[in-house]
C-alpha cells in the first residue's frame, strides 16, 4: 500500500538538506519501486512568517494523517528569544507532543572512514555504535509552571519545571530495554538522582522495568559523569536512556565522536510506531543559504524512516551502504573534512549518494 510522507523543510539549512532527501525518495520511488506519496508543508519560522503560527493546524493535521514525517530543522535568530519556532504549545515541541512522539532514538555510529574527523583518537572511537534513547515529550522542556514572572520586589524570576510521571518514565524505559535486547543487552540509565527527586523516581522506575528484562545489564550514571565518560571512553555504552534535556545535550556531544553533528539521524516514535525523522542538528543559521551543510544526517534519517515506519529495511540498507560508499570515495562536506582537503557542497554530496545507490543496483 502506498505510504504517505509529510515533508517539513523548516528553516535555515532545513530546506537545503531536505531537498537532498526528496531527491533520494524520488529516486527510490522511480527506480526501486518504493510506494510512497509525498506532501510538503510549512513549520517553524517559515510557517510563522506565512500565517502567524509556527505550527499551523493544517500542518499538524497532515502530520497526523501521514505514515511518517521528515523534518529538516526549525528556528533561527529571526524568531528568538524563547523561540517561536520551538515553543511547547506550538512549533517543533508542539508537533512532537501533538503526534505523541515520546521516544527519540539517536544512534551515534562512527563510519570508519571518518575516524580522523572524530574529536577523539581513532583507537578510542573505532567501532563506536551507541543508541541514545531520549524521552521527547516530557521533562523540563514541557513542565509546568514555566515562564518569567515579576516578583513584588520588581525583580524577575524565571521558572521551568522538571516533571515526569511514572508512566512516562516506564514507557521510555521499555523502548530502551527493547532496543538493548536487539543490540548488546547493556543499558545505562542517565539521571541526576543525587539531587533531583524527579530523576530519583526515574532511577526507581528504570530498575522496576528492568525486572522484565533480566537479560539486559542495567547500570545507572549521573549525567555529569555520563558526559565525561562519553568523551573519555564512549565504547563502554551500548544503549543509553535519559530525560528530554539530558538526551538533547548528550546526543550533541556524542555526535562529535562520529565526526560531526551533520552525521547523526534520529527517529521520534509514538506508541503506534508512527514516526517523525530528523537530523539531530538545528537550522545552522551560520551556514544557511551557502549550500555547504552536510545532508548525510538527513539522508540517514530517511533510512531510519524506511526501517521504522515504512517497513522497507532493504531501502534503508541501500542508503546506509551508499553513504559508506561516498565516504570511501573521499567525498567530504566541510564539517567532516580534514583541514586543507577538498570539500563538496550539500547538493554534490546528495547526488553522490544517489549515484552510489544506482551504481550498487546496476
Ligand atoms: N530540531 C530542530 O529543529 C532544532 C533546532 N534548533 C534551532 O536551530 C538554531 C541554531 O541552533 P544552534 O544551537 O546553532 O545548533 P545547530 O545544530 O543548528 O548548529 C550548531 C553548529 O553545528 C553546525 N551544523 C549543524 N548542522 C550541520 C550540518 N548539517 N552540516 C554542517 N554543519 C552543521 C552549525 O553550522 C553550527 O556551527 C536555533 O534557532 C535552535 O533553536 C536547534 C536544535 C534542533
Ligand atoms: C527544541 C529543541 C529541544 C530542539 C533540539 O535541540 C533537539 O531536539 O535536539
Ligand atoms: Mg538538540
Amino acid at each position: 500500500m502506498t505510504k504517505k510522507i509529510l515533508i517539513l523543510p523548516g528553516d535555515g539549512i532545513g530546506p537545503e538538506i531536505v531537498a537532498e532527501a526528496v531527491k533520494l525518495l524520488d529516486c527510490l520511488r522511480a527506480d526501486f519501486g518504493l510506494e510512497i506519496e509525498t506532501e510538503t508543508a510549512l513549520v517553524g519560522g517559515a510557517a510563522y512568517d506565512d500565517c502567524g503560527s509556527p505550527l499551523p493546524e493544517s500542518t499538524l493535521d497532515l502530520a497526523k494523517a501521514a505514515d511518517a514525517v521528515l523534518l529538516g530543522a526549525v528556528g533561527g535568530p529571526k524568531w528568538e528569544p524563547l523561540e517561536i519556532a520551538l515553543r511547547p504549545e506550538k512549533g517543533l515541541l508542539g508537533l512532537r507532543a501533538g503526534l505523541g512522539l515520546f521516544a527519540n532514538l539517536r544512534p551515534a555510529i562512527l563510519y570508519p572512514q571518518l575516524a580522523e574527523a572524530s574529536t577523539l583518537k581513532p583507537e578510542v572511537v573505532s567501532g563506536l555504535d551507541i543508541m541514545i534513547v531520549r524521552e521527547l515529550t516530557g521533562g523540563i522542556y514541557f513542565g509546568q509552571p514555566r515562564g518569567v514572572e515579576t516578583l513584588a520586589s520588581g525583580e524577575r524570576r524565571g521558572i521551568n519545571t522538571l516533571v515526569y510521571t511514572e508512566s512516562e518514565i516506564e514507557r521510555i524505559c521499555r523502548v530502551a530495554f527493547e532496543a538493548a535486547m536487539r543490540r548488546g543487552k547493556r543499558l545505562c540509565s542517565v539521571d541526576k538522582a543525587n539531587v533531583l527527586e524527579c530523576t530519583e523516581l526515574w532511577r526507581e522506575v528504570a530498575i522496576r522495568v528492568g525486572r522484565d528484562y533480566p537479560e539486559v545489564e542495567l547500570s545507572h550514571m549521573y549525567v555529569d559523569n555520563a558526559a565525561m565518560q562519553l568523551v573519555r571512553a564512549p565504547k563502554q555504552f551500548d544503549v543509553m536512556v535519559t530525560t528530554n534535556m539530558f538526551g538533547d545535550i548528550l546526543s550533541d556531544a556524542a555526535a562529535m565522536l562520529t565526526g560531526s553533528i551533520g552525521m547523526l539521524p534520529s527517529a521520534s516514535l509514538n506508541a503506534d510506531n508512527q514516526g517523525m525523522y530528523e537530523p539531530i542538528h538545528g537550522s545552522a543559521p551560520d551556514i544557511a543559504g551557502k549550500g555547504v551543510a552536510n545532508p548525510l544526517a538527513t539522508l540517514l534519517s530517511v533510512a531510519m524512516m524506511l526501517r521504522y515506519s515504512l517497513a522497507a529495511p532493504e531501502h534503508a540498507e541501500r542508503i546506509e551502504q551508499a553513504v559508506s560508499k561516498v565516504l570511501d570515495r573521499g567525498l567530504r562536506t566541510g564539517d567532516i573534512a580534514s583541514p586543507g582537503t577538498e570539500t563538496v557542497g550539500t547538493a554534490a554530496m546528495g547526488d553522490a549518494v544517489l549515484e552510489a545507490i544506482r551504481a550498487a543496483a546496476a
